[in-house]
């Protein structure tokens, strides 16, 4: 079975193609290839399957060929990874499977829209509209659409995000206050994310300028996300006041990540608009009993 390993902003995947959907891949045999001593180790795996080959993914296959079945490290299934899409895109243009240009990726969360340059280089990858839920508003740490998170012995508000998969954003004034982020954040309500969630903690680094660290669900603590870094654009847009559906103008803000970093842009109709660098960096055979 070839496997290619990839990375987006040092969020790193093993890629395993099986255009027609042949391969049962089991969350165990997820957990072993992602383990990082006995296995090719990585954050997930973005298995590359034919949109009409996938029971998930047939409905969408008029419009996008290829469907990204994502999965996390501890073998678990999510609806979306923003750099895992940068990454299968990358594959997908490297491998002659689609021409660099406008490319529409299948994915649990509904088709999203990939833009690969032709000369290399970045990616973008139209993420859709952000859910919050309580509304827009850009004040207050209570109510609708707020929680709170808990890590090192300290309590945070956060700010509920969907970004087809669910995200708790918290405001800290040092990135270190979170401590180890190896264990899963604590959350109040617990019951406020029924299918877990991914924590994002954030800090200022200038307008319109800010870097995170984020535990993930089924991963604990990456390099970066994808999805997590535009919860956490869109949380900063409106608790600094703006709302580019609202006011008609779009927002763009820098996101650093302990891997690097992505640019992301609100557009007035509501779309995010995730910019980052896409990278393959090895390609092999898998031994079958990882698989098995
Ligand atoms: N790293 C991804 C997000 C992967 C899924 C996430 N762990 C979840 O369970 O929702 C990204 O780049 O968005």
């Amino acid at each position: 079975m070839p496997f290619l390993k990839g990375h987006g902003t040092e969020n790193d995947f093993v890629i395993i193609p099986d255009p027609d959907g042949e391969l049962e891949l089991s969350p165990e045999a997820v957990a072993r290839l992602c383990d990082r001593r006995a296995g090719v180790g990585a954050d997930g795996v973005l298995r590359v399957v034919r949109s009409a080959a996938h029971p998930e993914a047939r409905h969408m296959a008029a419009e996008a060929e290829w469907f990204m079945d994502y999965r996390n490290a501890d073998g678990s299934v999510a609806e979306m990874c923003g750099n895992g899409a940068r990454v299968f895109a990358r594959h997908l243009e490297r491998a002659g499977l689609v021409e660099p240009g406008d490319v529409a990726l299948a994915t649990r969360a509904g088709i999203r829209r990939a833009h690969i340059a032709k000369e290399g280089g970045d990616v973008t990858i139209g993420m859709g509209r952000a859910e919050l839920p309580g509304g827009t508003e850009s004040t207050g740490d209570a109510g609708a659409g707020r929680v709170r998170v808990s890590a090192a012995g300290r309590e945070w508000p956060a700010r509920k995000v969907g970004m087809g998969n669910p995200h708790a954003v918290a405001f800290v004034t040092d990135l270190a206050d979170a401590g180890s982020l190896l264990d899963a954040p604590g959350v109040t309500p617990p019951d406020a994310f029924p299918d877990g969630v991914n924590v994002e903690f954030v800090v200022d680094r200038g307008p319109r300028h800010v870097a995170l660290r984020v535990h993930e669900r089924g991963s604990g603590e990456t390099r970066s996300c994808g999805t997590g870094a535009c919860a956490v654009m869109v949380a900063a847009a409106r608790r600094d006041g703006a709302d580019p559906v609202r006011d008609g103008v779009p927002a763009s803000y820098t996101v650093d990540v302990p891997g690097g970093r992505l640019v992301i842009t609100e557009r007035t109709d509501g779309e995010i608009e995730m910019t980052g660098p896409a990278v393959i960096v090895a390609e092999g055979v898998l031994d079958p009993a990882l698989l098995s």
